[in-house]
C-alpha cells in the first residue's frame, strides 16, 4: 500500500489546500504531535475557508527529531489528523489530510536555509512547541556558520540576522507564538533570547529591537493530542483509506487557545473568524492556572503511579477502581481548593476534564505523558503542594502520594544510552527526561542502594535536588518522612 502523497489530496478534491505556492509566513520549531494536532490544524481550517494564505516551514528543535522530518518529506509533507471523541455529547470522527507544510527540513543539516527564512520578508510568525525543557537558557557559544543547538539561542541568532538584513526596521519584527506549557511562555522566550544576545555581545540597539519590534505572545493551549494510535486501529484506517501514514495523529474535538493580546491581532491570525475556539484576552492567568494545575497536574499525578502499577492509558487509569478514585479525590479535594478562583467553576472544569480523560476514542499513553516529568512536576503539581507548605500545613495525602510515586518512578539505572526503572511487578521501563535530571536522580538512588541508608534519608536527598525542583524540598518539615512512609506501604504491597 502506498504512503500518503499529494495524489490523495487531489482524490479528496482538496486541490486548493494542497497549494504549494503560498509564501512561507510561518516558521515552526517543533515537529511533534501537539503542533500537528493543534496549530497546523488551525492553519489548515483557516486555509480551507480562504482566511489564511501562508505556508508553514517546519523544523525540529533537537537533532534527534530528524527522523520525523524525513518521514514528513517521505509523504509529500502531508499527514492525516483524526479528530475523535464526544462533541457536546455526540460522537464525532473527522479525518483531515493536513497540507500546510510548504517545507520540512533539518535545521542542523541545513542551517543556511534557516537563515534564509529568518531574513525572508514574507516571514511573520514563529510558532513553537519544545516542551517545558525547550525554553531554557543554557549558555552556548556562538560560532558563525554553525547551527545553534538550543531553541531560544536559535531565535536570538536568527533575529539578529533579520535585524541586520532589514537595518533594524521597526516593521520587520516577528510575532512569536510559543505553545509550551510554561508560565508566561512568550515572556520566558523573550528573556532567554535577550540573555543569549547579551552573552554574545550583540549590540544594545538589537536588544532594543527584539523587545520593541517583535511580539512574544503569552498563550495557553488546551487540547489532548494523543498522537499515533494503537497499531491495530492504524492498520484498520489504512485499509479503509487506501494509504499508510507514519505521521497519523489523533486528537480530541475540544480545543482552546487563549492568547494574551489585543483582539486586533486576530486579523493577522484569523483562527477565531474560522470558527475555532481562540480567545484573545488581557489576562491569561485564570485560563492558565486552571488548566495547568487541574488537567496537566492530574496527568502528572497519575502517570508515575500508573506506569509503576502497569496501567497503560489515561482512560484505563480513570476506570481503575482505586487509581481513578485517587485521581478524582486528589483533584477535587486537594488541587481545586488551592486555586484562587470561584470553586464551582473549578469543580465544573475538573468534571469536564475527567470526561475528556474518559474519551473512548483517544488512547492517551501514560508513557508519552511521562516524558520530562521532572520539569512538568515543578510547573504543574508542585504549586499545589506549595499552597499547603506556605501555610505551614502538611502536604495532603494524595499530593504526597503523587510526589512519592514520581521519586520512585525515577529510581533508575543507566543502561547504555537509556535510564531504566522497574515497575512494581518487576517489569522494566525507560524514563525519558533531561540528561542532568536523570543523572542526578540515578546517582542518589545508586548511593542509597550501596549504603543501605534509611528510606527517609534517601527521600530527603532526592528532595534536596534543588536544581530539579527550583527549591530544596527537604526543608519542608515532615515531607521526607511522609514520602518514606508511602514507599513503606508500597513495599508491604499496599499500592493503590
Ligand atoms: N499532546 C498534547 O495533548 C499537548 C497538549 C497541550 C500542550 N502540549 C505541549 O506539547 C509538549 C509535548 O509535545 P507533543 O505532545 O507534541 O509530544 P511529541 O513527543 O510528539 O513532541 C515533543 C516535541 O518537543 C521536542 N522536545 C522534547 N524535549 C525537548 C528539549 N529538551 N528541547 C527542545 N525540544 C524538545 C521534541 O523534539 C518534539 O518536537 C508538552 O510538553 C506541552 O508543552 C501537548
Ligand atoms: O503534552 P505534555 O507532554 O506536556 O503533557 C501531557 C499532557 O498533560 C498534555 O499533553 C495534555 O493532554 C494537554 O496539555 C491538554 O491540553
Amino acid at each position: 500500500m502506498n504512503k500518503l502523497n499529494r495524489q490523495q489530496l487531489t482524490a479528496a478534491g482538496a486541490a486548493e489546500q494542497g497549494r504549494t505556492d503560498a509564501p512561507i509566513t510561518v516558521l515552526q520549531i517543533g515537529e511533534g504531535n501537539f503542533l500537528r494536532g493543534f496549530f497546523d490544524w488551525m492553519v489548515h481550517e483557516s486555509r480551507k475557508q480562504g482566511l489564511f494564505r501562508g505556508g508553514v516551514a517546519v523544523t525540529q528543535p533537537r537533532p534527534s527529531g530528524k527522523p520525523k522530518i524525513e518521514a514528513l518529506n517521505g509523504q509529500d509533507r502531508l499527514y492525516t489528523l483524526v479528530i475523535r471523541g464526544l462533541d457536546n455529547g455526540e460522537p464525532v470522527e473527522r479525518r483531515e489530510i493536513v497540507s500546510v507544510f510548504a517545507e520540512a527540513f533539518d535545521p542542523y543539516g541545513e542551517w543556511q536555509r534557516m537563515i534564509e527564512l529568518a531574513v525572508s520578508p514574507d516571514l511573520r510568525f514563529v510558532v513553537s512547541n519544545t516542551t517545558e525543557a525547550g525554553i531554557v537558557y543554557r549558555p552556548e557559544t556562538l560560532t558563525e556558520g554553525e547551527p545553534i543547538v538550543s531553541f531560544p539561542g536559535k531565535i536570538a541568532y536568527l533575529l539578529y540576522r533579520r535585524y541586520l538584513a532589514f537595518d533594524g526596521a521597526s516593521d520587520r519584527g516577528l510575532l512569536f507564538l510559543p505553545c509550551e506549557l510554561v508560565e508566561r511562555n512568550g515572556d520566558a522566550l523573550r528573556e532567554s533570547v535577550l540573555q543569549y544576545a547579551a552573552d554574545w555581545g550583540l549590540p544594545e540597539a538589537f536588544r532594543e529591537w527584539v523587545t520593541t519590534a517583535n511580539r512574544f505572545l503569552n498563550s495557553l493551549v488546551d487540547r489532548i493530542v494523543a498522537g499515533y494510535p494503537d497499531q491495530e486501529q492504524a492498520e484498520a484506517w489504512f485499509a479503509e483509506w487506501g494509504y499508510r501514514d507514519d505521521l497519523l495523529c489523533v486528537a480530541e474535538p475540544y480545543h482552546l487557545w487563549a492568547i494574551e493580546g489585543e483582539p486586533e491581532l486576530g486579523e493577522q491570525l484569523p483562527f477565531a473568524q474560522a470558527g475555532l475556539n481562540v480567545v484573545w484576552t488581557d489576562s491569561l492567568e485564570p485560563y492558565r492556572e486552571r488548566k495547568v494545575r487541574i488537567l496537566n497536574g492530574a496527568h502528572t499525578l497519575m502517570t508515575p503511579l500508573g506506569i509503576l502499577g502497569g496501567v497503560e492509558h489515561v482512560r484505563e487509569l480513570m476506570e481503575h477502581e482505586t487509581l481513578g478514585a485517587f485521581v478524582r479525590s486528589t483533584v477535587r479535594e486537594e488541587i481545586v481548593p488551592t486555586l484562587p478562583y470561584p470553586q464551582e467553576e473549578m469543580e465544573a472544569y475538573a468534571d469536564e476534564v475527567f470526561d475528556r480523560y474518559l474519551n473512548p476514542f483517544v488512547r492517551h499513553r501514560l508513557y508519552d505523558i511521562a516524558m520530562n516529568s521532572v520539569s512538568k512536576f515543578k510547573v504543574r503539581l508542585l504549586p499545589s503542594l506549595e499552597h499547603y507548605a506556605r501555610k505551614g500545613e502538611r502536604v495532603p495525602d494524595g499530593l504526597a502520594k503523587g510526589l512519592a510515586a514520581l521519586l520512585r518512578y525515577y529510581r533508575v539505572k543507566k543502561d547504555g544510552a537509556e535510564y531504566r526503572g522497574t515497575a512494581f511487578d518487576g517489569r522494566a521501563y525507560t524514563v525519558r527526561d533531561d540528561a542532568e535530571a536523570l543523572e542526578k536522580l540515578a546517582a542518589v538512588w545508586d548511593e542509597a542502594g550501596r549504603t543501605g541508608e534509611s528510606p527517609e534519608r534517601t527521600a530527603g536527598r532526592l528532595l534536596a535536588c534543588e536544581p530539579l525542583w527550583g527549591q530544596d524540598l527537604s526543608q519542608w518539615p515532615g515531607l521526607a518522612a511522609q514520602v518514606a512512609q508511602i514507599w513503606a506501604e508500597w513495599t508491604k504491597g499496599e499500592r493503590a
